[in-house]
């Protein structure tokens, strides 16, 4: 069973190539750290994969009419702010909108799910939009969880969020791949991405520079080719320990 596959997916913006021929395959339990330095092409990738962006090669969802789209993958997008002066937890339940009965006492169960997860309860009867930057963003993620899609595409779910809230996100993450959901997340702390990921997927001027586990993925020359930084790397009781060290020299040009 896979939840979504890429062929030979390809894209150029403004006449310049941004995506290079892309395959992939995401199957139920994997978390996926879609990595690579700025301008890689990452939200690039998971908007062409949702059909969001028109390319080139085949994707399984964008071929999918807009509903059963929706209920087949759930998306975070990069940008976070709430523009709607709604209480939290009806923004939660927007992510409920491709579920065709409305608010059923299922809806209720899966937007109560959804804070619980994000610990949002507290907030639940605020206006979305007073709450500060890492609120709105816990926000539109209960939203994409609310949705309960057997995939979830999260760009940058952990920007902004303090160190706990970002464990949270992990673990939550990983938890819904050991559900067997599939979640591929973009994201810049590959401290984390060691951490939780199952697997990594590294971008580098939109091509697949690397796919593997965390530690076949993480290698000094692959850290010093596509990142230019070199790490200590080692082995911790419940994972990968990563910790940028120092910029690589600049090759000679
Ligand atoms: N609307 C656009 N028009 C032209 N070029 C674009 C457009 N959107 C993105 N690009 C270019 O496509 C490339 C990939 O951008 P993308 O946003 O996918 O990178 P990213 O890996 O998500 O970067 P970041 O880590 O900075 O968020 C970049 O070179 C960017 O300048």
């Amino acid at each position: 069973m896979t939840l979504l596959t890429l062929r030979q997916m390809s894209l150029s913006r403004n006449g310049r190539p941004v995506l290079h021929g892309i395959d992939l395959t995401v199957r139920p339990g994997e978390f996926i750290g879609l990595l690579g330095p700025n301008g890689a092409g990452k939200t690039t990738l998971l908007r062409a994969a949702l059909g969001l962006l028109k390319a080139g090669g085949h994707s399984s969802l964008a071929d999918l009419d807009v509903a059963r789209r929706a209920q087949a993958a759930a998306f975070l997008p990069q940008n976070r702010e709430i523009a709607w002066p709604m209480p939290v937890e009806a923004v939660v339940a927007l992510g409920r909108v491709a579920h065709p009965r409305g608010a059923t006492a299922a809806d209720r169960a899966a937007v109560q799910r959804a804070l619980d997860a994000l610990r949002l309860d507290p907030l639940r009867r605020r206006d979305a939009t007073t709450l500060s930057g890492g609120e709105q963003a816990r926000v539109l993620l209960a939203r994409a969880l609310a949705q309960e899609t057997p995939l979830l595409l999260a760009d940058e779910p952990v920007a902004g969020l303090d160190p706990a809230a970002q464990i949270a996100v992990m673990q939550l993450f990983r938890d819904l791949a050991a559900q067997g959901k599939g979640v591929i997340a973009s994201l810049h702390d590959l401290g984390l991405a060691a951490r939780h990921c199952t697997r990594l997927l590294v971008l580098d001027a939109g091509r697949v520079a690397a796919d593997g586990p965390p530690r076949a993925v993480l290698q000094p020359d692959l850290l010093a080719r596509v990142f230019g930084i070199a790490a200590h790397l080692s082995e911790g009781p419940d994972g990968m320990i990563f910790q940028p060290l120092s910029l690589c020299p600049a090759a000679p040009s």
